[in-house]
């Protein structure tokens, strides 16, 4: 099945008035698969509205090429845009009309029959809240009435920017179960963007980071997570003299084997398992007293891969990596102590809005 979304080498530069014209868009490709949850991830300023807002054409890009359900937009937007669903620019609504009557208003305007009214609000945990008028409403009801607007008509692609804004952990857990389960159950193409990491990784199935306008890498969110997470072995000795022996026993034993002493530790990476490094080290007499995996936390990942400006015409796919210019602080997780050697923006007036 051919992608839902295909985005090649989009260009948007913004130029403003007595500065340095500004590349928000630097080429950046897409694809999203259909079905899933795809979670779009950058720091701010990445190009992530920016991009979302080319594919809706509220913005003019400077060049690249979009599909949405294999046809060409901006141009054949109108034959598409009845299947998809987005809040992308913060909805205004009137602010005296309850929730309900603003989305029977909507429903009405674009034939959708008014039983899906109730099913909206239903699905975004509104029900309560339906008969308030929308001047009560907290950012975070805003953004439901956004979603809720935005799902009327049963689109089979849905489009977010930043759905989490403005929820409380309640309704963050309410939005991830909504969108997971239009995804899974019912078939739709979700797409979200984030510049959080931790969100993307408990929200969706696959992802593209961005940086700087450009995709640096995409994949399965799992997949991804995994390929730069590697993870490396802090083991201490009772007797830190045995640190310098412990290091050569252990880079003889297999030479890719890296092993550093740092103060009254040894810093191992490149070992098969935490239990080779017990039993060589055994073999060679020596005894541990202690074996932690540190593995780096997600925001490191994260980090890692959005801290180096990509190079043009490069992309990084899963499980290769890129240089890392700040040191990430790992995290330690205990596997194994044992006592002796058991295993252990602004505006643009050209831009045309809608
Ligand atoms: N209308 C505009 N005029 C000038 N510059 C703009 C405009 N819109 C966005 N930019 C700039 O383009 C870059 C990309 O912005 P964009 O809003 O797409 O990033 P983003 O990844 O969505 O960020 P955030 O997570 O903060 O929403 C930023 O440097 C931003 O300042």
């Amino acid at each position: 099945m051919p992608p839902i979304i295909e985005i090649s080498g989009l260009r948007k530069t913004y130029r403003r008035s007595f500065r340095q014209p500004h590349n928000a868009l630097d080429g950046l490709d897409l694809e999203v698969a259909a079905g899933q949850v795809h979670g779009f991830l950058g720091p701010n300023g990445s190009g992530k509205t920016t991009t979302l807002r080319a594919l809706l054409g509220l913005i003019r890009v400077d060049g690249g090429t979009m599909r949405i359900f294999g046809q060409e937009v901006p141009h054949r937007l109108p034959e598409v845009v009845g299947r998809i669903g987005a809040v992308v620019e913060s909805p205004q609504f009137f602010k005296h009309f309850s929730g309900r009557l603003t989305l029977q208003l909507l429903a009405e305007s674009a034939g959708v029959p008014k039983e899906r009214v109730e099913a909206v609000l239903e699905q975004t945990g509104l029900r309560d809240a339906a008969k308030s008028a929308v001047k009560g409403y907290s950012l975070g009801m805003r953004q439901r009435l956004a979603v809720a607007q935005a799902l009327l008509k049963q689109p089979e692609l849905l489009i977010l920017d930043e759905p989490a804004n403005g929820l409380d952990p309640a309704g963050i857990h309410h939005m991830r179960e909504l969108l997971q389960w239009l995804a899974h159950e019912q078939g739709v193409t979700v797409v979200v963007s984030s510049h959080l990491l931790s969100e993307v990784q408990q929200l969706c199935d696959s992802m593209t980071i961005v940086s700087r306008g450009r995709r640096i890498v995409d994949g399965s969110v799992a997949e991804i997570i995994a390929g730069h997470s590697g993870a490396s072995l802090s083991v201490r000795f009772p007797d830190a003299a045995s640190l310098p022996e412990a290091a050569d026993a252990l880079v003889n034993a297999k030479p890719e084997v890296g092993a550093v002493v740092e103060r009254d530790r040894l810093v191992v990476t490149g070992a098969p398992e935490a239990a080779w490094v017990t039993r060589t080290l055994a073999d060679a007499g020596i005894y541990l007293s202690e074996l932690v995996t540190q593995t780096k936390n997600l925001e490191s990942v994260f980090l890692e891969l959005t801290g180096t400006a990509p190079q043009p015409g490069q992309t990084v796919q899963v499980g290769q990596s890129v240089a890392v210019p700040q040191t990430a602080a790992p995290i330690e997780v205990p596997v194994a102590v044992t006592p002796d050697a058991g295993p252990q923006a602004g505006t643009e007036a050209e831009e045309a809005q809608r």
